[in-house]
């Protein structure tokens, strides 16, 4: 065996997955996807483990309902199509976790949860008595209400921050986000032909802000500057965090078999053993 990672322990685990690997660039849903993802955390689940799937996709899975190939931009454009989407979306989970006896949960969040003590003990006990039932809980933005206005900013704005958040919140031991991309590169591959996968982060710092150039992909709204920010949460907290490509979400296996894949952020030194 060859180098790999000691992530251990890994009982909750929770996983961001983007539009971009959701939803094809023709605007078309990614049954493979979605039907794996399905089939992996059912697995997981009946190891015994706790999983929660962040998932984005509501205001993509609304433009494919209606039909619309351009992003809006005007907020309650964007809140209707979400509010269209999210339910389509749930209803694809459902029965895509139904296949192998799973059953879900939607939980939809906003920053409520963390200025509120109120909401904070609602969320946190939901989320115990979901894991108790032996439920995935799937989280979103509660994007048809969120807003971000002075005095009141209930949006978190896009799903890596919310994601982290929850990390943050249920006191996860890992976060697997499941991107377009196999990990964070030193510039954007896609503008840099020789840009190099970085396997491991233990800091945020300015150089690697710069590198996460561009914009993210048609339908979501992250790009690479809202997964860093992610990870500085979750480092901050002295959790750690995988990015890896969401193509085939077998790869969580591998991940959390401590394969060095994706990009590892970790606020451990000497995260590597050689097996
Ligand atoms: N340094 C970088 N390393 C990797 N990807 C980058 C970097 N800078 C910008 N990107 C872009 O970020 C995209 C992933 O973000 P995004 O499309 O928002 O994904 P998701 O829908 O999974 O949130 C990549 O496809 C790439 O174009
Ligand atoms: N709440 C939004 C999430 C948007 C978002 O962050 O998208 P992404 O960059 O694909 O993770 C939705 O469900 O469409």
């Amino acid at each position: 065996m060859g180098k790999t990672r000691n992530l251990l322990p890994l009982q909750r685990i929770v996983v961001k997955v983007g539009t971009s690997s959701l939803i094809y660039a023709n605007n078309q849903l990614n049954l493979h996807a979605i039907t794996r993802l399905a089939l992996v955390l059912s697995d997981l689940r009946n190891q015994g483990k706790e999983v929660v799937l962040v998932s984005s996709g509501a205001v993509g899975v609304g433009m494919n309902k209606l039909r619309l190939t351009k992003r809006p931009t005007v907020t309650p454009e964007l809140q209707a199509l979400s509010a269209i989407g999210q339910s389509e979306l749930m209803g694809i989970y459902s029965r895509a976790f139904g296949t192998y006896n799973q059953t879900v949960a939607q939980v939809l969040l906003t920053q409520d949860v963390l200025h509120y003590p109120q909401s904070h003990r609602n969320v946190l006990n939901t989320f115990d008595r979901l894991f108790q039932l032996g439920i995935v809980p799937i989280v979103n933005e509660n994007d048809a209400i969120s807003v971000a206005e002075f005095g009141h900013q209930t949006t978190f704005g896009e799903n890596d921050q919310l994601a982290a958040t929850v990390t943050n919140l249920l006191d996860a031991d890992l976060l697997i986000v499941l991107s377009d991309i196999d990990g964070f590169y030193s510039a954007n591959p896609h503008d840099v032909a020789n840009a190099q996968l970085l396997s491991e982060i233990h800091q945020i710092d300015q150089t690697l802000i710069k590198a996460a150039g561009g914009h993210g992909s048609q339908y979501g709204t992250g790009g690479m500057v809202t997964k860093l920010k992610a990870a500085k949460r979750v480092l901050a907290q002295q959790q750690q965090m995988v990015l890896a490509n969401g193509k085939d979400p077998q790869i969580i296996y591998r991940i959390l078999a401590g394969e060095t894949i994706g990009t590892l952020f970790t606020g451990r030194q000497l995260a590597h053993r050689v097996g």
